[in-house]
């Protein structure tokens, strides 16, 4: 294992005419994590990604992508990254086989077509053309797309938009298995509940910079003092923000008994802690 990490970003900046759209980023991923990107609408997120994919220019800041500076990067570098983009594809005539088999003649050690079809769960689809596709089954053909070339590191731009919930745990159960396979990810989500169950770390990104990179437990536990409980007394609902919640619901019991009428006990969500981070007032 070496001891570069896998995406190293120091104090990057990219600004768009008066708009400062990244303002001094700092990320780390290790090989062999998955790490989600999160953000509101505008923050930032995609900016970086595409730099670190090597599609878009930088300003100024240190960039090293699997060692390598990706806006220097050469063929042989771009043959170990797997870049899912949304809706990447525009081979609406060939079949979901044929289009897999075609991109997987790019890559020196590919995965094999029909494994892969199956793995993404577009095993009773692969004769289908691919215009005919819904658009979940869509997403699935572009992450078999970006993955087929066996890469070391993945970026997943939104990779679950317009799954449905079956689809979306079948697609994490195949984010992990790339995972096991020694692959490093990075993903853009805007679902909360994608980055708590994926993710190794995430990253909260606002106005341009990582205001949080953390394991999602260890962001739910800096919020550990903001449970809410919940009850009624005299037919009227009543709510505590505590840190020792313990303490409240004993204090409540011996006074009303030992059932509390309307008992809730509410920890913070990862959802919570993120709209603290980003502020709850989405642009
Ligand atoms: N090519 C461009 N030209 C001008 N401004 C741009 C360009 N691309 C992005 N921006 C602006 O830069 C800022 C950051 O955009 P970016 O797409 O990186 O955000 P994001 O976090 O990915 O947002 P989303 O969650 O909506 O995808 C936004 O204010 C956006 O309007």
């Amino acid at each position: 294992m070496t001891t570069t990490p896998a995406v190293h970003v120091r104090d990057l900046r990219k600004r768009y005419g008066t708009k400062q759209a990244v303002d001094g980023l700092d990320l780390t991923v290790e090989h062999g994590e998955i790490v989600a990107v999160l953000g509101p609408n505008g923050a930032g997120k995609t900016t970086t990604v595409e730099i670190l994919e090597g599609h878009r220019t930088r300003d100024s800041g240190e960039v090293s992508v699997l060692g390598t500076d990706p806006g220097r990067a050469d063929r042989t570098w771009r043959s170990r990254i797997g870049v899912v983009l949304q809706d990447a594809h525009d081979q609406a005539e060939l079949t979901v086989r044929e289009l897999v088999r075609h991109f997987a003649l790019y890559y020196p050690r590919p995965r094999d077509p029909e494994e892969l079809i199956t793995a993404v769960g577009l095993a009773d689809k692969a004769r289908t053309r691919t215009r005919h596709l819904s658009g979940g089954q869509r997403r699935r053909l572009d992450v078999a797309l970006g993955i087929v070339g066996r890469p070391e590191l993945v970026f997943l731009d939104e990779p679950t938009t317009g799954f449905d919930p079956q689809a979306r745990r079948s697609f994490w159960d195949l984010v992990r298995r790339l995972r096991d396979d020694g692959a490093t990810i990075l993903l853009t989500t805007h679902y909360l509940e994608e980055a708590d169950n994926l993710a190794d770390r995430c990253a909260v990104v606002r106005d341009g910079t990582v205001v949080a990179l953390e394991t999602p437990a260890a962001l739910r536990a800096s919020a550990a003092d903001r449970v809410q409980v919940r009850w009624t007394e005299d037919g009227a609902p009543r709510e505590v923000v505590t840190a020792t919640p313990t303490a409240v619901v004993q204090e409540l019991a011996s006074r009303l008994g030992a059932e509390v009428p309307g008992l809730q006990v509410l920890r913070p969500t990862l959802e919570d802690v993120y709209l603290s981070l980003v502020g709850a007032q989405e642009p």
